[in-house]
């Protein structure tokens, strides 16, 4: 992005630091990049390498005027250029426009009006040359500035050179995988692969030719050799997600290959050598299904060497404002919409708020709210808008399903969904009316012949 470097931002002029301050500010919480100059003469010692995509300039200041600095702008075909002054007369305001102003603000002005007046401004200059890059912040960090985010970020880094494998446990939406991401990017295999799977997201038929690959004709539809992730993350991390929820007789496999260091692809006879770090999550109680037999207490021990435990968002609250900011600022970058900020207000009661999907239903809101949201400044009306839906229904645990599965790009999300509503309905119905068949399609509003095909779709999915 050395570009920016030509094209650079925001620039404002103001001799009063005050002012710039609090402009430079609210453009920068907008996630704008902004320059700063007391003078007319600093900004044409700048213009020599480089040009604003806009300025906002006051009129009156020591040395020369803002509206001198608008005529060079003007001859060198720079601009948009936004004046501002305490003058409000007709002589001062006519001469701004008349220089080329695209915009007069009053001062005292609010921030909100300036901010609109700044998108209006910016309304056909390039995104790209106002944005504000933000290298601190790379897409996969980890954010959090609470005491049980800086005891997660400790642990990371007191593990990560190790080779020890990792159990990273904490509710849905918690960061389990950026804290696996994190494991990878700290330690000695950065340069390698960092592979995911979810566990949960395959059908259990596929998972072993998932993680070990297959060889040609190893079974039906299998044309050629293909790698499971363990030879993908070679020399790297695997992050097995969800392993809560892995078949038993995969879990015997698994700890096979974790113990030999060697496994065979589905149908092969080659014993493959590999050294792939393991980072496995769960949001299950995994001592809970070992105790219920559910997983195996073996491979429990090797997966569970060091554990790293993700808090809900409910006990680190304070961490909330500055993940809405970036999820907020992030997502209009990316979406290529205009930057928002919140107001404090709404702010403050984000940070009240139960989030039970965690950062991931943080960071929905926020994308929700880049798109919807009407003003650039969002008001606590504006989240009653979009999330304050009353919550406790079931369709908010569909949609924290769905937002889930998108997030993890899981297959046939649809026909699953479909399908799990079917069978729900139709358990719940049978149960009401003993097992009657008719009395169940009655109360469900459909005949009965309907009811008797997807009693038997769902059975036969069900087995398989
Ligand atoms: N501390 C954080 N800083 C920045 N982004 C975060 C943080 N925690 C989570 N996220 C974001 O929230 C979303 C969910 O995170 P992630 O997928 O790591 O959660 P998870 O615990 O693995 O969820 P699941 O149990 O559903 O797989 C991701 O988009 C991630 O980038």
């Amino acid at each position: 992005m050395a570009k920016h470097s030509d094209t650079s931002g925001i620039w404002i002029v103001d001799d009063d630091r005050g002012v710039r301050f609090v402009l430079a500010e609210a453009l920068r919480d907008a996630g704008l990049a902004v320059r700063e100059f007391g003078d007319a003469q600093s900004v044409r010692a700048a213009l020599r390498d480089a040009t604003p995509a806009l300025l906002i300039t006051d009129v009156r200041m020591p040395g020369e005027s803002g509206l001198a600095l608008l005529d060079e702008l003007r001859a060198r075909q720079i601009g948009p250029v936004i004046v501002m002054s305490a003058y409000t007369d007709v002589a001062t305001t006519a001469a701004a426009y008349r220089a080329g102003a695209v915009d007069y603000l009053a001062k005292p002005f609010d921030l909100d009006q300036a901010l609109a007046a700044v998108q209006r401004a910016l309304a056909d200059v390039p995104h790209a040359d106002v944005v504000a890059e933000m290298p601190s912040v790379p897409s996969h960090a980890l954010l959090g500035e609470s005491a049980p985010m800086r005891e997660v970020f400790r642990l990371i880094g007191r593990v990560a050179a190790s080779d020890l494998n990792v159990l990273v446990t904490g509710e849905t939406g918690t960061g389990k995988e950026l804290v696996a991401r994190a494991l990878h990017e700290e330690s000695a295999r950065r340069s390698k692969p960092f592979v995911a799977l979810n566990t949960a997201a395959i059908p259990s038929e596929l998972l072993e030719s998932e993680l070990f690959g297959h060889e040609a004709g190893a079974f039906t539809g299998a044309t050629r050799r293909v790698a499971g992730r363990f030879e993908q993350a070679e020399g790297g991390t695997l992050f097995l997600d969800e392993i809560g929820d892995m078949p038993l007789i995969l879990q015997t496999r698994l700890l096979r290959v974790l113990a030999g260091g060697e496994f065979y692809r589905v149908g092969g006879r080659e014993l493959i050598r590999c050294n792939v770090r393991i980072v496995a999550a769960t949001h299950q109680d995994l001592d809970a299904r070992v105790t219920a037999g559910q997983f195996r207490a073996d491979l429990k021990h090797r997966l569970d060497v060091v554990r790293i435990e993700l808090p809900p968002l409910r006990q680190r609250r304070s961490d909330i404002p500055l993940l809405a900011q970036h999820f907020l600022a992030s997502a209009a970058q990316e979406l290529k919409l205009p930057p928002k900020r919140f107001s404090k207000a709404a702010l403050k009661s984000i940070a009240q708020r139960d989030f039970p999907g965690n950062v991931r239903e943080l960071e929905n809101l926020c994308r929700r709210l880049a798109v919807i949201a009407s003003g650039t400044e969002i008001l606590p009306a504006d989240l009653g808008k979009s999330a304050e839906a009353p919550r406790g229904d079931w369709t908010d645990a569909l949609r924290d399903w769905a937002e889930r599965a998108l997030a993890h790009g899981e297959a046939d999300i649809h026909t699953r969904a479909r399908e799990a509503l079917d069978r729900v309905l139709l358990e719940a119905a049978l149960v009401a009316s003993d097992g009657h068949r008719q009395h169940a399609a009655t109360a469900l509003g459909v005949g009965r012949n309907t009811l008797t095909r997807k009693l038997g779709a769902s059975r036969t999915r069900r087995k398989s």
